[in-house]
């Protein structure tokens, strides 16, 4: 595990583009996704820049379980929004929080991180040390899968929306074990309130109460981090 501690999340951005630039250069085809407020500025680099994706494929991490496509807090839409529009993807694949059978598209989201293995995987971090919306007691072994979003979770992400009812309970995830087999993976985190999750990631065990710290086993993890992110490191 790699630990670049950055100035702020528009420094963090910055460096995250560099891999990704580099990644490309060393023939990257496939880059893994993920939503929330940290990869922003990396996809303002990216969108800015005048890297051409129309050749690469994207495959993101997560969405959640009934809200509509256009719905301005889904995954979709936040992904068009924040880079699609602007830098498409020659396929972009976003799993299928809508689909009559959330177990069927499940496995068809496994097929198609199979047939598009991930060269760069870029994570976000949750308060209690999820990814993507792994929770605390997922297997390392998961794939694709129905989630039951905590409590914590919830509640970290009612800002996003109107009333604390309207934040979906469920959402579909990639797995740990799907996210494990990146070949790169970048996790990103900025601010205090991810200093705890940090910690644990980086310093604690490697234990399935902090979902981040599997990626200890990682043979190429960079973890990006504020000055904030990483106040509580020990060193
Ligand atoms: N499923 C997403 C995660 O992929 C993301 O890492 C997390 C943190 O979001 P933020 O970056 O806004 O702190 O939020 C959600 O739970």
């Amino acid at each position: 595990m790699k630990v670049i501690t950055v100035k702020d999340k528009n420094e963090g951005g910055k460096k995250a583009f560099e891999l990704i630039k580099q990644g490309i250069d060393n023939g990257a085809k496939v880059l893994g996704l993920a939503t929330g407020s940290t990869p922003i500025p990396l996809y303002q680099e990216m969108v800015a820049s005048d890297l051409d994706f129309s050749n690469m494929t994207s495959v993101n991490l997560d969405e959640y379980v009934g809200l509509p496509e256009g719905n301005p807090q889904s995954y979709h839409q936040f992904m068009k929004d924040n880079l699609f529009n602007k830098k498409p993807f020659k396929h972009s694949y976003v799993p299928d929080g809508n689909a009559a059978d959330i177990e069927q598209a499940a496995k068809d989201y496994d097929q198609i991180i199979a047939d598009n293995p991930i060269d760069i995987q870029i994570l976000g971090i949750g308060r209690n040390g999820h990814i993507g919306f792994n929770e605390p007691g997922s297997s390392f072994d998961s794939t694709t899968h129905k989630v039951h979003l905590t409590e914590s979770t919830i509640e970290a992400n009612k800002r996003f929306f109107d009333d604390e009812k309207d934040v979906p309970r469920y959402a579909i995830s990639m797995g740990i074990g799907s996210i494990m087999k990146g070949k790169q993976i970048i996790l990103m985190a900025y601010g205090e309130n991810k200093a705890d999750a940090i910690k644990a990631t980086i310093e604690g065990p490697v234990t399935d109460h902090v979902p981040a710290s599997v990626l200890q086993n990682h043979k190429d993890a960079i973890i990006i981090i504020d000055e904030a992110a990483a106040s509580k490191l020990s060193k």
